[in-house]
């Protein structure tokens, strides 16, 4: 199962999630000027800081709206860049969120677990409903691949829906939770954690032991790191002995290099150092269960 890859890469390297969520105006003036099409700037730009990190992160995480806004250009940058992690031999999450009716969502599935955009995780939002998911489901039994399903996001308006009472049953989050809870205990890895993981922001720590709790074997994908203000301390609750999530920064890394003066020549050093600047953050905040 790929959540025993993934396990097991956290074991080697820790939670670390670099998000490459490549927006033009993070791209340093040295690429730009050397690199001429979209497709060769973003992909060089991420190749750089893959390169870069490798040794150090489990995973990436690639967020598809930032290639999407370029074309097909755009697209062909977001293709090269799933083929080179996967084939360096790291796991990537493509930041997909789909939801449809299932015939629809039948090749969604295709389209990112097969073909030029495959992926070995995508995102999903199930608040379109359980048939949604399903169509996914083939993939995560007999083809190695996993799902990061939205619970509850790390965004402000997460409270406009995720946390209404449901008639004084609770909250939203919690009933998608057992929801995912159900379904992603048949899909369950030999490390003790499910292929079907959450999505969980690191941004309210309120509510994180609590779901934590609840979701035992789910394994989680928590962005809401640095850009966002989530720290450390608000993320360690989700994690179980060092283990059971990857903690995405996308901005805190890939910009951290425009801190500096010399960051335009050095940014995949600085995107290095930002990576273990958080390995330690976490760490130094991580309980033992
Ligand atoms: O609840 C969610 C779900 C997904 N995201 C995505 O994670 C990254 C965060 O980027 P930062 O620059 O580290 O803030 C981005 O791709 C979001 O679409 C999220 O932030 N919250």
């Amino acid at each position: 199962m790929i959540i025993d890859r993934l396990y097991e890469e956290v074991e080697k390297k820790g939670n670390v999630c670099v998000g490459l969520d490549t927006a033009l105006e993070y791209i340093p003036s040295t690429i730009l000027n050397n690199y001429h099409s979209i497709d060769d700037i973003l992909f060089y730009f991420n190749k750089r800081i893959i390169d870069a990190t490798i040794d150090i992160v489990p995973c990436y995480k690639v967020q598809i709206a930032f290639y999407e806004a370029h074309g097909l250009n755009g697209m062909l940058a977001y293709k090269k860049t799933l083929e080179y992690i996967r084939n360096k031999g790291s796991v990537v999450v493509a930041d997909i969120k789909r939801a449809d009716i299932s015939s629809t969502a039948k090749a969604y599935a295709r389209a990112h677990f097969e073909g030029d955009f495959e992926s070995d995780f995508i995102t999903l939002n199930p608040y379109m409903g359980f048939d949604s998911i399903t169509p996914y489901l083939d993939y995560v039994e007999n083809k190695n691949k996993g799902l990061f399903i939205l619970l509850r996001t790390s965004n402000d308006g997460a409270k406009d829906i995720q946390y209404l009472d449901i008639n004084g049953n609770g909250k939203v989050y919690n009933y998608i939770g057992d929801k995912i809870k159900d379904i992603s205990y048949k899909y369950m890895g030999k490390c003790g954690y499910s292929s079907i993981g959450a999505v969980v922001g690191g941004t309210h720590l309120e509510e994180s032991d609590e779901i934590r709790n609840r979701l035992g074997k789910v394994f989680f994908l928590i962005p809401g790191y640095g850009a966002q203000g989530g720290k450390g301390k608000d993320v360690v609750s989700y994690l179980k002995n060092g283990n059971g999530g990857i903690v995405n920064s996308s901005r805190g890394i890939i910009t951290s290099y425009k801190k500096y003066d010399d960051g335009v020549e050095k940014f995949d050093s600085y995107a290095r150092d930002a990576v273990l600047d958080m390995k330690e953050d976490i760490s130094s905040e991580t309980k033992t269960i």
